[in-house]
């Protein structure tokens, strides 16, 4: 039983081909900068060297058909497309409509098509990817997986805007919440760490990748989410510029004569750490023109004392002089954030709170974030094992970054929305799924090893 399962990003597409029975990774790849002349392809087929080469890719039905070609192309892993047993779609924005993973019929791909005035940087190119799929592939079924769909059970005081409520009513104005296959992989794979049933387990899961959100689930469910109506709200990110006063962008919008179009793309594409920066948005490019050793801050922060503001300031940055002053504030200000959302979570899960977890690419990377976040936070039961922290990464697997004796544990766990992807599609499929929180899937199991 082979399923491929796409993702198609605004100017990307992932893609990940798995066999069910196997229990093994056929093949992946990602295709970048897809809508340009030299769009770049990364295909990597199971134990195998990754293949790079660009080529004109014009949009995303270009783009899916490339990876239809090279599945059964020289270096493909499939003699016939209809070897597919099935196709999962990650589709952004299931709006109020989509609580759970659904197959995908002709009424699903209009409602998509409706919902894609709430996710106009998302939904498109999730809609172009199941139509050029639907199109070359008419009789394997596809699935679509709601990044909306875990956050179905925010309560609607967490949810509900202080604007007109006929706005909500008319209009769908409301959070909703995304990146909702990261929250449940790894909040699933938390509660396995913890020895714990998820249904028995308090989280605050943390997703620092490119796009950013935090996610308070208590009981095994979303009670709350950073991101909102768009993935545009929430805490700092590469190019976004989460939370802000509203006013501003109506403000600056009068004073430079913006359209609301040209307004969106400054806020989703020129703000976040690169309007801090003017430079970087990548986390490596800051941390590294930040010119921090992590190494030296073990001893420059133990004196700290709450209150000094210049000291607090100082210290982590004393051995920082020569960095670039505006990636020290960027990263700065993405640690104050996170920590300002882990204490209003803290509060929303009654303070009990067994695990805090970090990932997607910088929550599993970065060391300094992390380290940056957790600092002077024994108070709350919170003990960091410096050590740990340093080693954690990607390729380390889950890990606990607190010593034995923390109250609260922070795990660092590798995301794996992949597997949602492919379980929700089966699941579906097999007709035993009526959602995902009820739904047990096999990374809840002990003996479950993640692929690496
Ligand atoms: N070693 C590292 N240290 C800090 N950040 C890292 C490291 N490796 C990757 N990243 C960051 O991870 C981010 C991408 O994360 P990822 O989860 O892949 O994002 P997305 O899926 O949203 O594209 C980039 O900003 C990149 O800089
Ligand atoms: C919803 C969202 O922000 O997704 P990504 O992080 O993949 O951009
Ligand atoms: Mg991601």
């Amino acid at each position: 039983m082979k399923v491929l399962v796409l993702n198609c990003g605004s100017s990307s597409v992932k893609f990940d081909l798995f066999d069910w029975k196997l229990q093994k990774n056929l093949a992946k790849g990602l295709i970048e900068r897809v809508g340009t002349i030299n769009a770049t392809v990364h295909y990597n087929r199971s134990g195998h060297q990754t293949i790079v080469y660009q080529k004109e890719l014009k949009d995303h039905t270009k783009a899916v058909n490339e990876v239809f070609t090279l599945l059964i192309g020289k270096d493909g892993v499939l003699s016939d497309l209809n070897e597919i047993y099935a196709i999962g779609h990650r589709v952004v924005h299931g709006g109020e409509k989509f609580k759970k993973s659904t197959l995908i019929d002709n009424k699903v791909i209009s409602t998509i098509q409706k919902l894609s005035s709430l996710a106009p940087l998302h939904n498109p190119p999730n809609l172009a990817g199941i139509l050029a799929t639907k199109e070359l592939l008419p009789n394997i079924p596809q699935v679509a997986i709601f990044d909306t769909a875990f956050h179905s059970t925010i309560p609607d005081f967490a949810y509900i805007y202080a604007l007109p409520f006929e706005w909500y009513e008319k209009y769908g104005i409301r959070r909703y919440g995304f990146h909702g296959s990261s929250h449940l992989y790894v909040s699933r794979r938390a509660a396995v760490m913890l020895d714990k049933h998820i249904k028995d387990t308090n989280l605050i899961t943390l997703h620092i990748g490119n796009g950013v959100s935090f996610c308070a689930i208590k009981s095994g469910a979303s009670i709350d989410t950073s991101m909102g109506f768009t993935p545009l709200q929430g805490a700092v990110m590469g190019t976004r510029c989460g939370d802000i006063d509203p006013a501003i962008p109506l403000y600056m919008q009068e004073k430079l004569k913006l359209s609301p179009t040209q307004m969106m793309d400054i806020l989703n594409k020129k703000s976040g750490l690169l309007g801090i920066t003017g430079k970087y948005y990548d986390r490596r490019d800051i941390i590294n023109n930040a010119k921090i050793d992590i190494n030296s801050i073990d001893e420059l922060d133990t004196e700290n004392l709450i209150g000094d503001i210049e000291q607090e300031h100082l210290s982590i940055f004393k051995k920082a002089e020569e960095g670039d002053p505006r990636c020290m504030l960027a990263l700065q200000i993405e640690a104050y954030e996170i920590r300002k959302y882990l204490g209003s979570y803290f509060f929303a899960l009654n303070g009990y709170l067994d695990a805090i977890v970090f990932t997607a690419g910088v929550g599993e990377n970065s060391p300094l974030l992390r380290y940056m976040v957790l600092r002077k936070l024994e108070n709350l039961g919170i003990i960091l094992d410096k050590d740990k922290n340093l080693k954690a990464d990607s390729s380390t697997g889950e890990i606990a970054i607190t010593k034995d004796y923390s109250k609260v544990k922070v795990f660092v766990i590798p995301t794996d929305e992949e597997r949602v992807f492919i379980e929700d599609t089966i699941a579906v499929l097999s007709g035993n799924y009526k959602s995902h929180i009820s739904y047990e899937y096999s990374f809840q199991k002990k003996n479950y090893k993640p692929l690496k």
